[in-house]
């Protein structure tokens, strides 16, 4: 667990980067601060791995306060991703994730085997351990990125602006290897992004900081876009935020009919997975997105919306055409779960 008691960031010129901040990161979660820019989100990360000493106030680890402790032994316990890597260019790949074991005093061939399985863990093949960083994508030096942050096991991990430097598509892979990877490690991971959709998406938690460094709310993402604490809150998470939350609303009373027998067809292949529409004079035309039972509401509503035939193609576990929903059968569904 990580705590900010109080903590407020006075620098030398009289800036206020952190002002009076109060908040609890939960072992085990991920927890995403967000915010425009200088609001003081690298300050506060920086604090917990003694990067930056707070003015006043105190950072907890574990329990411990961070001051007590000596930077490189906290540091140990603490991985510390940054944007663009930040990888040694004169290393390998495999060196470069090596090198946190090999300080902290593995043998050669100990920290390399560590270093190997690492690769393995982010995804990456194990080849690539003898590249240097400038043969490798900007996605796959973030993984590197992350798989040196891992190499030392440390129960905490520091991510600023991680996958920034990424384009979208890349991105939302890096986040979705990201949520997979937690699922597997549990760690207590802080992430910060100025990203908005990138926060909601990977945070179990997220802090949004507004100018002069101020928490402004803290909250799941569900209630972040459904009951934002003030205007700027509002603002920041954006004008769709209405269409995003249906992303954390529960599907269960969307009533799924039979596919159609008659006008607009769903087009299955063997094993009955839906390969897309034949219209009614005929020609075959590809579908719109795939609704899976049992997902958030907004992939029902997108599926009915891209849908050629206006009726939204539902699958099941396994990909199987399970029936077809209509928009309106989703937003009533939505409107029902308001009411309660
Ligand atoms: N060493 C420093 N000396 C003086 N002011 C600083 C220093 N480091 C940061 N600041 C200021 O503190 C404020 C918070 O900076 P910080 O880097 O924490 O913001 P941020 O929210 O992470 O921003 P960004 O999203 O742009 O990275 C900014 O106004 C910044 O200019």
């Amino acid at each position: 667990m990580i705590e900010f008691r109080d903590v407020t960031k006075r620098f030398d010129d009289g800036t206020t980067a952190v002002d009076g901040l109060d908040l609890v990161v939960e072992a085990g979660t991920i927890t995403v601060f967000v915010g425009p820019s200088g609001c003081g989100k690298t300050t506060s990360l920086r604090m917990v791995n003694r990067m930056i000493d707070p003015t006043s106030g105190t950072v907890l680890v574990d329990g411990r306060d961070v001051l007590g402790v000596d930077p490189p032994k906290l540091r140990r316990g603490i991985g510390y991703v940054i944007q663009q890597a930040g990888l040694f260019p004169h290393r390998t790949v495999l060196d470069n994730v090596a090198t946190v074991p090999l300080l902290s005093g593995w043998d050669k061939r100990k920290a390399r085997a560590r270093a190997a399985e690492l690769l393995e863990l982010v995804g990456l093949p194990a080849e690539f351990g003898k590249r240097y960083p400038v043969q490798l994508s900007g996605g796959q030096q973030q993984r590197v990125g992350v798989a040196r942050a891992l190499a030392a096991d440390p129960p905490v991990l520091l991510m600023d602006e991680p996958f920034s430097a990424v384009d979208p598509v890349v991105r939302e892979g890096l986040q979705d290897e990201l949520l997979r990877l937690q699922a597997e490690l549990d760690k207590t991971i802080v992430f910060v992004t100025h990203d908005i959709d990138e926060a909601v998406r990977i945070g179990e938690k997220v802090a949004v900081f507004r100018e002069g460094g101020v928490l402004a709310q803290y909250a799941p993402p569900a209630e972040l876009l459904t009951h934002p604490a003030d205007d700027f809150v509002a603002n920041f998470v954006g004008k769709d935020r209405g269409y995003r939350g249906l992303s954390f609303v529960e599907s269960d009373g969307v009533e799924v009919a039979p596919p159609p027998t008659s006008g607009w067809q769903v087009v299955v292949d063997e094993a009955n997975r839906p390969r897309g529409w034949r219209a009614p004079d005929g020609v075959e035309v590809s579908g719109g997105s795939l609704y899976r039972l049992g997902d958030p509401v907004r992939g029902a509503l997108d599926a009915a919306l891209s849908s050629p035939s206006g009726l939204g193609v539902v699958v099941d576990a396994d990909g199987a055409l399970a029936g077809v929903v209509t928009a309106h059968q989703v937003v009533e569904a939505i409107e029902r779960g308001r009411r309660g």
